[in-house]
C-alpha cells in the first residue's frame, strides 16, 4: 500500500470513529430519557466520577509512581549503545470502570504495587465528599481489584415497593429481602434452614416480609404454605386474608387449633423422615432439591407469642392454656430441630423475641433471624445475640422512627457484623392477585406422600 492511498484511508477511519461516537452518544441519550430522574443524576455523575478519576486518585493517594525506564526506552538506549537518557517517571492511575443506577455508582478499580485494598478504604470519606455521597463502601472484587460503592441517598431512609412477577422463581430457596445501605441486593439462602425468627415492633413490616416471600414462591408447586396468626380470630379478620386460596392450611389465635396445625405438621415430618430415602432416594431433600411431590412446606407463625406464652393459673380452663402453650412449644421445637432435611421451614415473627415470647430452645436453633426495630437493646439482644452490642450504629434500637418503618438488620453469611436492609412493601391487591392466581397450586403435602402428587409439574 503506497502512502497516497494510507492517506486516503483517513477519512474513512475518522468517519467510522466519528460514527462509534455518534451511536455512544445516541445509546446514553436513549437511555436517558428512559430513566427516571434518581438515575439520571447518577448517569451524569458517572461521567464526573470518570473524567475527574485521574485528578482524584492523585490527590489521594491513589496512584503509583514508577521509575524504571520503560521498555522502549531501554531498547532505545541498545540502538544509542547502552546510554539510556534522563527518565522521567510515570504516574500509574488506576484503570476503573463505573457503572450507575438509581442510587449511586459502583466504581471497579485495580490495585497498583502498593496501592491496595486498605489504601482506597482510608480514601472512602474523602471519595464520598468528591462524588457528594452520603455513604461510600470498598470491598475485595477478586484478585488485584477492589469495588468502590458509593450511594447519594441513604437507601434505608426510601421507601420501596415490590410488585410479585407472578413468574416462578428459578430457585425456591432464594430469598430476596430487600437492598442494604449500599442499595447491593441482600439474599438469603433458605435451603437447609429449618427456622426462620423474625422480631419487630408492632407496624414496623414483619407480616410485609412475609407476604413478600409467600407472593415471590406461590408461582412455584414447589413450595406450601401454612399459617397460624396469632392476631385474628378468623382468617378473614387477620392480616393473610389475601392469601387463603395458597395457604393448605390457616389458623387463627385458637391455641387448642395450633395445637392441632402443629400436631398435623410434626405427623408430616415424621411421615416425611419415614419415606425420604424411598422416595427421593436421599436423606437430605436438599440434596435434590424440593419438587411439586415433595415440596418445601412453610410453616409461618405469626405472632408467635400468642401460641408459646407461659399462663399462670390454678383454675382449669387457665391450667389448660398452659398445657397447650407448652405442648405447642413441644411441637414447634420438634419442627425447627428435624423439619430441617426433610425440607420444613419454620418462620416465626413476633414483636420482641424474648424466652416468654418464642421459648429459647426454638428460637436459639433458627439459623436465620432478623429484627426490625426494637425499644430496648434487651430485646436486640434476644432477637440478634449478644454480638449485637458491639455493633451499636447496626442496632434495631435506632430505627425507632417512621422513616424505617420496613427496614430490618440481620447478620449475614460471609459478612462481617450486621447488615441493615430495606425491606420492599408489597400492596394488598398484588399479594391477592398473586394467590389468587396461583391457588390451584395449593396441595396438601400429607396427601402428596400418599400419591397425591400434581401430575406435570414436577421439580421446582
Ligand atoms: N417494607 C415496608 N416499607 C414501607 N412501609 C411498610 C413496609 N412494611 C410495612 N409497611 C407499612 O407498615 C404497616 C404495617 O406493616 P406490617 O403489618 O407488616 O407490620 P407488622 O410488623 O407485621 O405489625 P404487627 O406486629 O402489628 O403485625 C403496613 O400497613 C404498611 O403501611
Amino acid at each position: 500500500m503506497t502512502l497516497f492511498e494510507i492517506a486516503g484511508l483517513v477519512p474513512v477511519l475518522a468517519g467510522a470513529v466519528l460514527a462509534a461516537l455518534l451511536v455512544t452518544v445516541l445509546v446514553w441519550l436513549l437511555r436517558y430519557v428512559r430513566a427516571d430522574r434518581m438515575t439520571r443524576v447518577s448517569m451524569w455523575q458517572a461521567i464526573r466520577v470518570r473524567h475527574g478519576w485521574a485528578r482524584l486518585a492523585r490527590m489521594q493517594g491513589l496512584t503509583a509512581t514508577d521509575r524504571t525506564p520503560s521498555f522502549w526506552a531501554q531498547i532505545g538506549a541498545g540502538v544509542n549503545g547502552g546510554q539510556i537518557k534522563q527518565h522521567e517517571p510515570r504516574v500509574l492511575v488506576p484503570k476503573i470502570r463505573v457503572r450507575y443506577d438509581r442510587y449511586g455508582v459502583e466504581v471497579r478499580a485495580k490495585a497498583l504495587p502498593r496501592v491496595g485494598l486498605a489504601d482506597y478504604q482510608k480514601a472512602a470519606p474523602y471519595l464520598a465528599d468528591a462524588w457528594r455521597c452520603t455513604r461510600v463502601s470498598v470491598l475485595p472484587d477478586g484478585p488485584g481489584a477492589v469495588r468502590i460503592r458509593a450511594v447519594r441517598h441513604d437507601p434505608l431512609a426510601v421507601p420501596t415497593e415490590h410488585i410479585p412477577t407472578g413468574l416462578v422463581p428459578e430457585v425456591v430457596s432464594r430469598w430476596n429481602l430487600g437492598l442494604d445501605e449500599y442499595a447491593s441486593k441482600v439474599v438469603v439462602s433458605l435451603a437447609e434452614v429449618p427456622g426462620v425468627a423474625m422480631a419487630g415492633l408492632p407496624g414496623y413490616g414483619k407480616t410485609s416480609l412475609i407476604n413478600k416471600l409467600v407472593c415471590d414462591l406461590a408461582p412455584s408447586p414447589a413450595v406450601q404454605f401454612a399459617v397460624a396468626d396469632g392476631k385474628a380470630s378468623t382468617v378473614t379478620e387477620g392480616d393473610y386474608a389475601d392469601l387463603t386460596g395458597r395457604l393448605f392450611a390457616y389458623v387463627g389465635d385458637d391455641l387448642a387449633a395450633g395445637n392441632e396445625l402443629f400436631g398435623r405438621m410434626v405427623e408430616l415430618r415424621r411421615a416425611r423422615s419415614a419415606s425420604i430415602r424411598r422416595t427421593l432416594g436421599v436423606r437430605n431433600m436438599w440434596h435434590c432439591g424440593p419438587r411439586a411431590s415433595w415440596p418445601l412446606v412453610v410453616l409461618v407463625i405469626d405472632e408467635a407469642h400468642t401460641y408459646f406464652r407461659d399462663h399462670r393459673g390454678n383454675d382449669p380452663a387457665t391450667k389448660r392454656l398452659a398445657a397447650l402453650a407448652a405442648e405447642n412449644a413441644r411441637l414447634v421445637e420438634d419442627l425447627v430441630k428435624k423439619g430441617r432435611s426433610v425440607g420444613i421451614l419454620v418462620i416465626l415473627a413476633t414483636q420482641k423475641a424474648t424466652g416468654d415470647a418464642i421459648p429459647t430452645f426454638i428460637r436459639d436453633v433458627c439459623p436465620v433471624g432478623l429484627s426490625f426495630a426494637q425499644k430496648t437493646i434487651d430485646a436486640a439482644v434476644a432477637a440478634l445475640g449478644e454480638d449485637i452490642r458491639n455493633w451499636p450504629e447496626a442496632s434495631p434500637v435506632a430505627l425507632q422512627d417512621p422513616t424505617y418503618v420496613g427496614v430490618a438488620v440481620m447478620a449475614v453469611q460471609g459478612r462481617q457484623g450486621f447488615t441493615r436492609v430495606r425491606t420492599p412493601y408489597v400492596d394488598d391487591s398484588h399479594v391477592a392477585h398473586v394467590a389468587s392466581e396461583t391457588a390451584h397450586l395449593t396441595r396438601d403435602p400429607a396427601g402428596l406422600l400418599t400419591g397425591g402428587a400434581i401430575r406435570g409439574t414436577e421439580a421446582a
